[in-house]
């Protein structure tokens, strides 16, 4: 149940799932037991969780609780209106301790490894799987299934992997419109690459690299403009050098990965939604907690200031090589118009739905550039966004790859009005949101918030009290 009112205190919103899922990756191909604490228990996160295992590596979870079990758990209502769970809810974290495969590799599943919503679970699943000779049928659900994955696949093509979408060989020609169900066969024999990546993606670039750590002789790689780079950061710690020659990053092959232990800071992406409710909801103060400070993921936060919002970082110390800290913010009664960099749309990428939910709320035109790529995400997020704020009374519009926001300082006043988030998560969030600011919306489904946040609407609900 989401009401209007101010949001104020502190919150610890769930662990970097995009942490998550490199940790439980690397682990899986380490050589010993990895102990990885501060996992999400979210749908996303859980779905990489068990592919590992499906895959030989052995995942106990610490304490009473399994892997089934957790994701047996569901607490999450399923619409704005009903009461916030109690019993029965997800932990908002576990800890997971990791016997990976090591030398010996993956085994071949006896079973499709169902990546569910997740994007990132099925890309970096084939980096992982390319350097060994297993054989794996990769889908996911019917969002997933409409997700490209020939970005991924023609590095990994080059490589030595091979894929077959509905039981013929893909043709090397035709590999950029590759969707899931597909199988994937990886090489015992996979080379390095040298791969320019027309896009900006750090599901691509994890791919290649964890692909490239593995293989024979050197791997490098470079894209447009950086996103994230967990995995960068990452690979060290299993004992993988990641080195930065000339703007591209280069691996050399033939390692082997030993177990380390990882501690995940709380989600940037995540804490954005709080934040963005605390500026756009009048007499609001919130405080997220043990936030990931990653440059790469808090650009966001500049994104905000340069629209006068009320935010402050405070940096506290590094976990799993990740820089961590609070972020504050608070109500901020006029909010100016921003116009975004095409180079910064890879490191907010996952932002860009709140953060033109802000932009609706401030005085003039906001333009955010080179944002297409929302396109491929669990929905057309373009769409969803100009939709959301079509309902608020704003005018916002596609125009090529660019969004544009006619602020007007306000939204318009009128009965509810129902807004489909299309079993998208982050749709659903800034449509929550909108609601807590004191939009006139209802949200249709907000159940998808557990794809990466089972407890969104419980912590919602107790920074409203
Ligand atoms: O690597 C990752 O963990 C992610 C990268 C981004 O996707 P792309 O790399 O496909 O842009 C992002 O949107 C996604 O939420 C998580
Ligand atoms: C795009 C997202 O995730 P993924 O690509 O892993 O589905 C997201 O969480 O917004």
């Amino acid at each position: 149940m989401v009401r209007k009112g101010p949001l104020r205190g502190c919150v610890r919103v769930p662990g970097d799932k995009s942490i998550a899922h490199r940790a439980l990756l690397m682990a899986a191909m380490a050589e010993g037991t990895s102990r990885i604490e501060g996992l999400p228990a979210s749908d996303d996160v859980l779905a990489t969780a068990r592919a590992i295992e499906s895959l030989g590596a052995r995942v106990s979870v610490e304490g009473p609780s399994s892997l089934a079990d957790l994701g047996h758990r569901s607490g999450v209502p399923c619409d704005d209106a009903a009461p916030a769970p109690s019993a029965g809810a997800r932990p908002p974290a576990f800890t997971a301790l990791v016997e990976g495969w090591g030398a010996s590799g993956p085994r071949t599943p006896d079973a499709p490894l169902d990546c569910g919503n997740s994007g990132t679970t099925a890309r970096l699943l084939m980096g992982v799987l390319a350097p060994w000779p297993v054989e794996a049928l990769i889908t996911g659900d019917d969002s997933l299934r409409r997700r490209p994955m020939g970005r991924v696949a023609s590095p990994l093509c080059a490589m030595g992997a091979s894929v077959s979408a509905s039981g013929s060989a893909a043709r090397v020609d035709r590999l950029p419109e590759l969707f899931l169900p597909l199988r994937f066969k990886g090489a015992s024999s996979a080379k390095g690459v040298t791969w320019d990546s027309p896009i900006s993606s750090a599901q691509v670039k994890s791919a290649v690299l964890l692909a490239g750590s593995l293989a024979g002789g050197t791997t490098s790689f470079s894209e447009p403009a950086p996103s994230r780079d967990h995995t960068e950061r990452m690979l060290p710690l299993f004992g993988v050098e990641v080195r930065t020659v000339g703007g591209r990053l280069v691996v050399e092959g033939g390692r082997r990965l030993r177990a380390a232990d990882v501690s995940v800071p709380a989600d940037p992406s995540s804490a954005a939604f709080f934040l963005a409710a605390a500026v756009l909801s009048e007499g609001s103060r919130v405080r997220a907690q043990g936030v990931g400070l990653n440059p790469g993921r808090i650009a966001y936060l500049d994104v905000l200031g340069c629209m006068g919002a009320r935010v402050s970082v405070r940096a506290a110390l590094a976990s799993a090589a990740e820089p961590v800290g609070s972020i504050e913010a608070a109500f901020t009664p006029s909010l100016v118009s921003v116009e975004t960099d095409p180079g910064l749309s890879a490191s907010i990428i996952d932002e860009v739905p709140v953060l033109a939910l802000v932009a609706s709320k401030a005085l003039g035109t906001s333009v955010f550039r080179s944002v297409g790529e929302l396109r491929n995400k669990e929905s057309d997020r373009l769409a969803g966004i100009v939709g959301l704020l079509g309902l608020l009374g704003v005018v916002a519009y596609e125009e090529g790859d660019d969004l544009v926001v006619e602020g007007r300082g306000r939204w318009s006043a009128s009965d509810a009005r129902p807004f489909s988030p299309e079993g998208d998560h982050r749709l659903a969030m800034t449509a929550l949101v909108a609601k807590a600011a004191g939009a006139s919306v209802s949200v249709l489904d907000a159940a998808c918030v557990k794809v990466s946040y089972p407890g969104f609407l419980t912590d919602m609900e107790r920074l409203m009290s």
